[in-house]
């Protein structure tokens, strides 16, 4: 499963690559427990997407959801020149009503691994989501393609099996309403998990067949092996068991480049290939000078590539996959996928005799520190222009009550998004009747504000109000932008979360990351400009902070966020209005951005304002 040959050298001229998906609820059971989940096409995950740099993508989605709208975000894809393609709803577009069909078109810009995901409501956490990768050509080479023989593809996720109706409902609840989320169920590859089946105990095939499943187990036998085999939908060994383990099958004496993305809802994951050494190649679609490793740490909306040599072959022909969780407690069994090299023979007794391997310790941050800062730049990456910042945005991360609901805000504000997406109200100039555009999001904090306490414990003086608010940055077009995340304490005491923070519409570049409070007479000299990885989502690590800088040259209204589902639901994000003035000069398809307030608009100044698409 999963084996996809490596690109041909020799690559053809841009091509479109045409799709036609419908989205609709499906019943499926991811982890042998059958759930509604939102699928495409029948399926889940969504179709793989498969393009070469400077292809065009054109995706005609319907929506076949009878009761919500939907929109999809293609996740590191920077819509060069098409900011209405992005994605996100109440930002770039208006949703796509149920019934109706939307048409996205843009630019595979460039080599690496990405995937899509629903960018509306929780619909990505409700399984609305899939690989999207990106091939090198000619033009645009990747510096490894001749180090590997074939590509393996990994879409790590995680899964509740509460639906994210009732998560949201429980996530907007009000004071002893408010309900968290919890830990998921269960961490899946591809799609692919298993809750409450033991793999060794299940391993029969006659527990598939209702039939032959009694001869396994002495009446009254009460073992768990017993009561496993009874579940009849604990089947993951089972034929068209949709949650069967996937098997990578590998040529024993090759090299593999193996995609990992990360679309996980909550967790932070960590991926071991037992007795396999790893070989940190690309990040995000973005070239990392090669590291080794035996295990990597991967945070929401991050990818990497990796390059595997399958030289194992003395003991075992097949070998383990875990995923198992990191920074936060986990409550969630491992993910187990198989890597079965094809000299053994197919079939249960290829299956790895001896036990998975255990991923690291969920709380030694100090060793996800190691893996995240030894990232960076391979050669021939463009670096960033050291002197000229235009401007400088420090963002206090923090979490707190609002009204008797819990948020999580940025310099005390808190995100709520409009019912006109921002590019529609630009794009009419209905700005002040759309959002709250009498004034931008805050830049900065309070410096008396201590990022070591939860916020009903600070000083008189630094005590802020969070206030809810739809808000933006505008940023001319061109600036130089540093960004200066800055984590705090959780409501909870001496709790501090790590937080994937994912920007739209552009790459950065991670300049540096540090612990406590960052103090720029002294920090700023100790940021790397000469080799900092260009990446699209960054970890922020507890009661620290972490500096990046982009450069804004893509006129788009684009959302900057934690990429943790509930986090963003609860408001964990800004917007960036960029390069607004440049704006009429793009063709915008009137159907992405009529709706609010801008329907209005555009019925009385369609004609005089706004350009017309050839
Ligand atoms: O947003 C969150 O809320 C909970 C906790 O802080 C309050 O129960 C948690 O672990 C989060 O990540």
């Amino acid at each position: 499963q999963s084996v996809a040959a490596a690109p041909s050298p020799s690559s053809p001229a841009p091509a479109t690559r045409n799709f036609t998906w419908d989205v609709e609820y499906i019943m499926w059971a991811p982890d042998c427990h059958q759930s509604v989940m939102i699928g495409i096409n029948g399926e889940f995950p969504g179709p793989t997407i498969s393009a070469n740099a400077g292809d065009l993508i054109r995706v005609e989605v319907t929506n076949s959801l009878h009761t919500e709208g939907v929109v999809i975000h293609w996740h590191g894809i920077r819509q060069i020149g098409t900011p209405w393609a992005d994605g996100t709803a109440s930002i770039s577009q208006c949703p796509i009503n149920s019934g109706e069909r939307f048409t996205y078109e843009f630019i595979a810009d460039k080599p690496g691994t990405f995937f899509y995901h629903g960018h509306f409501g929780m619909q990505r956490a409700a399984g609305l989501y899939g690989s999207l990768i990106v091939n090198g050509t000619e033009q645009q080479p990747e510096p490894f393609a001749a180090e590997y023989d074939g590509e393996l593809n990994m879409l790590l996720s995680d899964w509740y099996h509460e639906n994210v109706y009732a998560q949201a409902a429980g996530l907007d609840g009000k004071d002893k309403h408010w309900e968290w989320v919890g830990e998921p169920q269960t961490i899946l590859i591809n799609g692919r998990g298993q809750f409450g089946c033991s793999l060794g105990i299940t391993g029969d095939r006659r527990a598939c067949d209702r039939r032959k499943r009694d001869a396994l187990c002495k009446e009254g036998d009460k073992s768990e092996r017993c009561e496993l085999i009874r579940r009849s939908e604990c089947g993951p060994f089972c034929e068209r068991s949709q949650c069967s383990p996937v098997v990578f099958d590998v040529d024993p004496g090759k090299t593999y480049r193996l995609r990992i993305a990360s679309t996980t809802s909550l967790s932070a994951l960590n991926v071991q290939v037992q007795g396999h050494k790893l070989t940190v190649v690309e990040a995000d679609g973005n070239f990392v000078a090669p590291f080794d490793v035996d295990d990597i740490d991967i945070y929401s909306g991050e990818t990497y590539s990796v390059l595997l040599t399958t030289d194992q072959r003395a003991s075992s022909s097949s070998y383990w996959i875990s995923v198992g969780v990191r920074g936060r407690r986990p409550k969630t069994p491992p993910a187990l996928a198989i890597l079965n090299y094809t000299n053994s023979k197919p079939g249960r007794s290829s299956w790895p005799a001896s036990v998975p391997p255990a991923t690291p310790a969920w709380d030694n941050v100090t060793r996800s520190k190691e893996f995240t800062y030894r990232i960076k730049a391979r050669d021939g990456t463009p670096t960033p222009a050291a002197a000229a910042v235009d401007r400088r945005i420090t963002m206090l991360n923090t979490q707190d009550w609002v009204q008797g609901h819990v948020k999580w805000a940025i310099n005390h504000v808190t995100l709520s998004l409009p019912a006109t997406p921002y590019l529609g109200a630009y794009f009419y100039g209905i700005e002040d009747i759309a959002f709250d555009s009498s004034g931008e999001s805050p830049d900065g904090y309070d410096r008396r504000y201590d990022i070591k306490k939860p916020p009903g414990a600070q000083a008189p003086a630094a005590r802020v109000p969070t206030t809810a608010s739809d808000r933006v940055f505008r940023i001319a077009h061109g600036a130089v932008v540093d960004v200066v995340l800055q984590n705090a304490n959780a409501l909870e005491e001496d709790v501090s979360e790590s937080h994937p923070w994912h920007l739209h519409g552009h790459d950065f570049w991670v300049l540096g990351y540090g612990d406590g409070v960052y103090d720029h007479a002294r920090d700023s000299r100790k940021l790397d400009t000469a080799t900092p990885p260009l990446r699209n989502t960054v970890v922020l690590f507890p009661h620290g902070w972490t500096v990046l800088r982009f450069v804004a040259d893509n006129p788009g209204v684009w959302a900057f966020h934690c990429h943790i589902e509930p986090h963003l639901h609860l408001g964990m994000g800004v917007i960036f209005a960029e390069g607004m003035e440049k704006l009429r000069e793009l063709n915008v398809p009137r159907e992405a951005i009529t709706c609010g307030e801008a329907k209005t608009a555009s019925l009385s100044l369609a004609p005089a304002v706004a350009p017309s698409r050839p």
